[in-house]
């Protein structure tokens, strides 16, 4: 019985030239812009135009491609030695895409799909299941898949979390810090149709409070936020920039909720542009872990995901 185990995520620019491909690829999915045919292409157009000068000098900054790239090779590297499976990863927004790993996939029996997102959402799991199903139907895939929602409960993943909050912290006393958990943002229309995506993240917090608690940490104040808002429209709240205004003096430790691989969001929005406005704003120390990556609980983790928890059949 051949198995594979097909890492899931959103993807992120392989070189400059792939931004524009990531910003238009992103606009132009019906699970991130609702409108219908030809007004999203429209939305898509407009603000890939708008955005991809900044995109592409942030993405220059980071050495000329998505963190989230590195760090997904790495995370496929150390898991293809440990679980009795192959293991690939596919993108939603850049290559490879899941028709890419697809391809290579021919004559594998079962295909373990895991999104990289520990909470559930129609713009990421969903959207990418949905892409997965597409291409194994159009390319007459053989093999079962089997995926699963979400992961926010799990122990071991949650333990993942506090490794990298200890790991910031190991030469100071949490004590003498507020704690904020940034999430991605979402747009509070997304949220009124019924999507779980903010749910998750506040029960995955608890989650992360009561590991905490268990092995002794305290914090001053923990506390959640969202990050990378865009756009005029309204997106879930508290916004990340208003809570660190209201930060003035204080210690500040940011751990990234939504990822489990760093990326720009973490790498660029979290450690350089809100560290701008820790600055402004006279914020006394402010840290940001790292996502969980290939840290061994996580890797633990994955490991049950792919053995216990694929319990959804999607071909
Ligand atoms: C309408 C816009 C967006 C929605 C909705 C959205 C949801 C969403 N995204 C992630 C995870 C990631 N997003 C990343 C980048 C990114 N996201 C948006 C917009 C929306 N995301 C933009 C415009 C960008 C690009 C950033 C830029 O500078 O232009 C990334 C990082 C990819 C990388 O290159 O490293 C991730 C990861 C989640 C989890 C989510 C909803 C739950
Ligand atoms: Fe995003
Ligand atoms: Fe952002």
């Amino acid at each position: 019985m051949k198995k594979a185990v097909v890492l899931m995520n959103m993807g992120g620019p392989n070189n400059l030239d792939e931004v524009e491909v990531f910003l238009k690829n992103m606009f132009n999915d019906k699970y991130i812009i609702g409108a219908p045919q030809p007004i999203r292409a429209m939305i898509g157009l407009l603000i890939t135009t708008l955005r991809k000068k900044e995109a592409k000098e942030n993405y220059a900054e980071l050495g000329g491609m998505s963190p989230i790239v590195g760090h997904t090779k790495r995370l496929v590297r150390r898991l293809n030695k440990t679980l009795d499976a192959d293991v690939f990863y596919k993108m939603r927004y850049t290559p490879p895409f899941a028709k890419d790993v697809l391809e290579d996939l021919r004559d594998y029996d079962e295909i373990y799909a895991i999104p990289m997102y520990p909470h559930y959402s129609s713009t990421t799991t969903k959207s990418s299941i949905e892409e997965l199903q597409k291409w194994a139907k159009k390319l007459k895939i053989k093999a079962k898949i089997k995926t699963l929602d979400s992961y926010y409960d799990n122990e071991d993943y949650n333990k993942a979390i506090v490794e990298r909050i200890k790991e910031r912290m190991s030469d100071v006393n949490t004590e003498d810090y507020e704690l904020i958990f940034s999430a991605h943002g979402l747009t509070q229309r997304i949220i009124d149709k019924g999507d779980p995506y903010q749910d998750h993240v506040l029960k995955n917090v608890e989650c992360a409070k009561k590991e905490l608690k268990k092995q002794g940490i305290k914090f001053k104040n923990i506390q959640v936020a969202y990050q990378s808002r865009l756009g005029p429209v309204e997106w879930i709240k508290p916004y990340m920039d208003v809570t660190l205004n209201e930060m003035a003096g204080k210690k500040v430790l940011v751990y990234p909720i939504s990822f489990t691989v760093d990326n720009s969001e973490t790498e660029f929005e979290l450690v350089v542009e809100y560290k701008e406005i820790a600055d402004e704003v006279g914020i006394a120390d402010y840290r940001v872990a790292k996502a969980p990556n290939h840290d061994e609980y996580f890797m633990k983790t994955v490991k049950h995901l792919y053995e216990n928890e694929c319990n959804i059949e999607v071909s």
